[in-house]
């Protein structure tokens, strides 16, 4: 059984205004290809713990293994590494660049990974946006897009560097109901068939209630 997040009594201070334990005792596993949401109430913790999933926060207690090998708390520059190359971000926002093209949003991430030329890159991109049905607003601008094609395009870009984990931050929060259930499809599908994990905070229980398992947060533990 393919472990590719975990998660082993994770504790998290806020140290000010006054000292705060946001986290306490966090321990979880995401296998491959397990498609998990976790819900709770606003300030239970959930942007908090995804924080340091996404390793951006080194500031925490305890271990975090990303397919198998445990995450460093320093080297920044290796840390990026790690991020870039094995994890996806899907946040509620899509952060597109709107002055750059569909393809070119795409192609940023593996641009800053570096591992390959661009033409492989480029071709990569493409076969990313034909998975997504967007092949075709390739060259417009990302500011010429709808909002749930942002999305998709968003999703995309996450996929670029063949990431084995997804995480996601309420990713169909700005979507109507039609665009939200397209992105579950499309998180499904990456799971089914490409054995991808995705791991995806979300408010919406219908959302959560098709995915696998549900993680629910209460005051900074784990109550499921
Ligand atoms: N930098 C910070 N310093 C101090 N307290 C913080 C900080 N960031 C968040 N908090 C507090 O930690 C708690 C958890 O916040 P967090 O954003 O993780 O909650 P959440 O579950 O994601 O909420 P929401 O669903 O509203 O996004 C909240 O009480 C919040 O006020």
């Amino acid at each position: 059984m393919d472990i590719v997040l975990e998660a082993k009594h994770i504790d998290k201070y806020f140290r000010k205004p006054v000292d705060f334990h946001v986290l306490k005792a966090i321990s979880f596993q995401i296998k491959k290809g397990e498609f998990v949401s976790i819900m709770g109430k606003s300030g239970c913790g959930k942007s908090t713990l995804l924080y340091i999933l996404s390793t951006m926060d080194t500031d925490y207690e305890g271990q975090l293994y990303l397919n198998g090998q445990l995450v460093p708390k320093q080297n920044q520059e290796h840390l990026a590494y790690l991020r870039n190359k094995h994890i996806g971000f899907v946040f509620q926002f899509h952060y597109l660049l709107s002055e750059f093209t569909v393809l070119e949003n795409v192609m940023l991430p593996a641009k800053k990974l570096g591992e390959f030329t661009l033409p492989q890159i480029e071709l990569n991109a493409l076969e990313k946006l034909k998975m997504l049905n967007i092949e075709h607003l390739a060259n417009k601008k990302a500011s010429q897009v709808s909002g749930g094609e942002k999305q998709r395009v968003a999703i995309a870009r996450a996929l670029i560097n063949n990431p084995t984990l997804i995480l996601g931050d309420e990713p169909t929060g700005n979507l109507d109901s039609h665009n939200a259930q397209n992105v579950f499809n499309i998180f499904k599908t990456l799971c089914t068939e490409q054995g991808l994990s995705l791991l995806i905070v979300t408010h919406d229980e219908d959302f959560a209630k098709k995915t696998d398992r549900i993680i629910e947060m209460e005051d900074g533990i784990i109550r499921s």
